[in-house]
């Protein structure tokens, strides 16, 4: 069933998923295109809501900060496993695991089949197939049994034509958790948005607070409302930045 969002408002904290919901997927990481149209959104969001917008992303802080040039915007990366908070401060969770030895596991896949993809992260491990959809299913057994093999430390989070080996402990729900706890975001409703596996975590946490949880497309969900595709999402936040343009003109018409 789609049901759509109720009209956002200034006074909510905005959690955003990024891959799918800010910026349309590409055929590769690298290939994503960040316009100048997104950027302001986003500066405008943060502006008009006090602070209280955070991405909520897989990718790295590092990645981000690259991509996006917004140093200053808080962030959580690797699915809740670092994030920046509203006063710059970094903040890196202890992981347990033997990633490196998964890595090394894995040589193996990367030397036989040239379409995939690896995306050394640090703290965890992506393995995508978008150039090779139909290995998928033998792709996510060989490394869920190599993941099972390395003992409970470890994880698979599947996403949209990606594998990930991650560390257990920290998700995307506790990154808005901590987010929640903390100014400007403490005492406001959180909105959650996202389209992918990893974004239910972020869902069932928002769910608990209370708050307004959006998935993206199609697809299995927790989320309560729904929005069609990456451009409805930068809509539905426009109605935010617009309704403060008209509020402004109106004021001006008033002033002058
Ligand atoms: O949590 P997100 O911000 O949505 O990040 C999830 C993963 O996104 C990236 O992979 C996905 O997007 C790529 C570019 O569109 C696409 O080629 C790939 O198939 C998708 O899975 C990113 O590369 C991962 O590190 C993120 O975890």
């Amino acid at each position: 069933m789609t049901v759509a969002p109720p009209p956002p408002l200034p006074a909510w904290a905005y959690f955003l998923d990024v891959d799918g919901t800010l910026i349309d997927l590409a055929p590769t990481p690298d290939d994503i295109q960040v316009d100048r149209e997104l950027l302001r959104l986003i500066e405008d969001l943060h502006r008009l809501c006090n602070g209280a917008v955070a991405l909520i992303s897989g990718r790295a802080l590092a990645d981000l900060d690259h991509r996006l040039g917004m140093p200053q915007l808080p962030m959580a990366g690797l699915h809740g496993f670092e994030w920046r908070n509203a006063a710059g401060n970094v903040q890196r969770h202890a992981t347990a695991g033997d990633i490196r030895s998964i890595e090394q596991q894995l040589l193996p896949l990367r030397r036989r089949y040239k379409q995939l993809i690896f995306e050394d992260k640090g703290t965890t491990l992506a393995l995508h197939y978008r150039q090779a959809p139909r290995l998928g299913g033998y792709l996510h057994r060989w490394v869920r049994n190599l993941v099972r093999l390395a003992g409970k430390d470890l994880q698979v989070q599947p996403g949209k034509r990606v594998i990930e080996i991650k560390p257990r402990g920290h998700d995307k729900g506790s990154a808005i958790k901590d987010f929640m706890a903390q100014p400007p975001f403490f005492g406001r409703t959180p909105v959650f948005i996202g389209d992918d596996q990893t974004d239910e975590h972020g869902f069932v946490m928002v769910n608990q607070m209370g708050g307004i949880s959006i998935k993206v497309g199609r697809g299995r969900t927790q989320a309560s409302y729904r929005l069609a595709h990456v451009a409805a999402v930068l809509d539905w936040l426009r109605q935010i930045t617009s309704a403060n343009e008209s509020h402004d003109k109106e004021s001006n018409i008033a002033v002058t």
